[in-house]
């Protein structure tokens, strides 16, 4: 009996991360094979980069022991709060979501004593239970190495992305060298190379020292056919800014110049061209069962369909639809014939939710009854949390989600 639940709970918990991940067009791994330099650093500012030329970004600090993301943005000692089942990460703007276990600590001193199986358990809560919403990119911190947390978010997160940074010295390319066979092993594509800490501009004399070499990690990129996304130089104004919880993009130093061509090279890499501020503020359709104006909790059974268009974040059309006969499979596959990308509901089978998946629907569960108008409102704001309810309708009984 235990097993059986325990099978069921991860299946459960297997199709939020999938519906999760399905509204994310980009996951970038950002790992290093050796520790302190500087892939915290170049993981937070790619995100506020990327934030700051207007995409949906989220942050995801899976370096459960060490967790530095939450510092380096200034967000130390804020609680985390849930509602219902999901937690609300940190908004650092309207479109930079973070996450880290330093929000979720009593005290964020406290050291975290986990082996493999607690640390796989949290990062998949972090991308089961997190109320993300739709994002342009996911940018994941992992710790240094190829231990369980990169290894996790390789067989978790599918079609992710590595991006490793490294310092030019040899010490520090071996073990870039390690973490590219890596992903090679996981399947996982590389993004490209970033050496970090590359020369130092003396302040005084204007000269270049290169303190830990330059140019390693670009040698390292062309011997492994690997693209070279740019180089960040050693300045004391990102120890500066990091510990003030600033990012580059506070600096007026050379630096900052450097970090916007990295960005520019990621993007002009990524396979496919990210779109701008997917989801929650551009288009949507949203489909909701209706009975007498209100949601009706009879999905499979119900006689008509508000579907909402919403653009730029306001419902910019509402029609009302009548959905085929109920037969087995039918009305999913009508919605997503509609060209719904969202639908809203107060439960649904298994069976349903997995065809809505599969053609890339996303289904929010456990809406309580009320207007489409309201629920796509609050749906938008974020407040309507998916139960991951998979109660099925089909038969008519009462249950606890919404009762018809
Ligand atoms: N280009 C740089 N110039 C100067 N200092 C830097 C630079 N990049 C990072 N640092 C500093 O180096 C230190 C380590 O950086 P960071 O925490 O980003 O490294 P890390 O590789 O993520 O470390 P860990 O192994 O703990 O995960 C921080 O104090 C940071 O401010």
């Amino acid at each position: 009996m235990a097993c059986n639940s325990n099978d069921q709970e991860q299946k459960a918990q297997d199709q939020k991360i999938n519906s999760f991940l399905q509204n994310v067009d980009h996951k970038i791994l950002v790992m290093s094979g050796k520790g302190g330099v500087g892939k915290s650093t170049v993981a937070t500012n790619l995100a506020v980069f990327l934030n700051n030329q207007g995409y949906k970004v989220g942050l995801l600090d899976v370096d459960v022991h060490g967790p530095s993301i939450a510092g380096l943005l200034g967000l130390t000692g804020l609680r985390l709060n849930t509602l219902g089942s999901q937690i609300q990460p940190y908004h650092y703007t309207d479109n930079l979501k973070v996450m880290s276990i330093q929000g979720l600590l009593d005290q964020p001193d406290d050291p975290l004593i986990w082996r493999g199986p607690v640390k796989i358990g949290i990062i998949r809560q972090f991308l089961a239970d997190v109320n993300w919403g739709p994002l342009d990119f996911l940018i994941i911190d992992s710790p240094p190495g190829t231990g369980d947390e990169p290894l996790t978010v390789a067989q978790t997160v599918t079609d992710c992305q590595a991006v490793i940074v490294t310092t030019p010295q040899e010490i520090a390319l071996a073990d870039v060298r390690k973490s590219i066979q890596f992903c090679q092993k996981v399947n996982m594509p590389i993004l490209g190379i970033i050496e970090n800490m590359s020369g130092f501009v003396c302040p005084s004399c204007g000269d270049m020292h290169a303190i830990f070499k330059s140019g390693g990690g670009e040698k390292t990129a062309a011997k492994y056919q690997l693209p070279f996304l740019g180089q960040l130089p050693i300045d004391p104004n990102v120890v500066t800014a990091g510990d003030a919880g600033q990012s580059i993009d506070s600096l007026s130093s050379h630096t900052k110049e450097k970090m916007q061509h990295i960005v520019e090279q990621l993007l002009q890499k990524l396979p496919n061209k990210p779109n701008k501020q997917k989801g929650v503020e551009n288009n949507m359709k949203i489909a909701i069962p209706v009975v007498q104006g209100k949601l009706c909790t009879h999905f499979g059974h119900c006689e008509q369909f508000a579907i909402i268009t919403v653009a730029a974040g306001k419902i910019a059309k509402q029609e009302t639809l009548t959905p085929p006969p109920h037969a087995p499979g039918v009305i999913p596959n009508w919605v997503a014939d509609q060209g719904c990308t969202d639908i809203i509901v107060g439960g649904m089978g298994e069976a349903a939710q997995a065809i809505l998946m599969q053609r890339g629907v996303k289904v929010s569960c456990g809406a309580p009854s009320d207007t489409p108008e309201n629920l796509v409102a609050a749906y938008l704001r974020g407040e309507l949390v998916d139960s991951g309810n998979t109660c099925d309708h089909e038969h008519g009984h009462e249950h606890s989600c919404g009762g018809h």
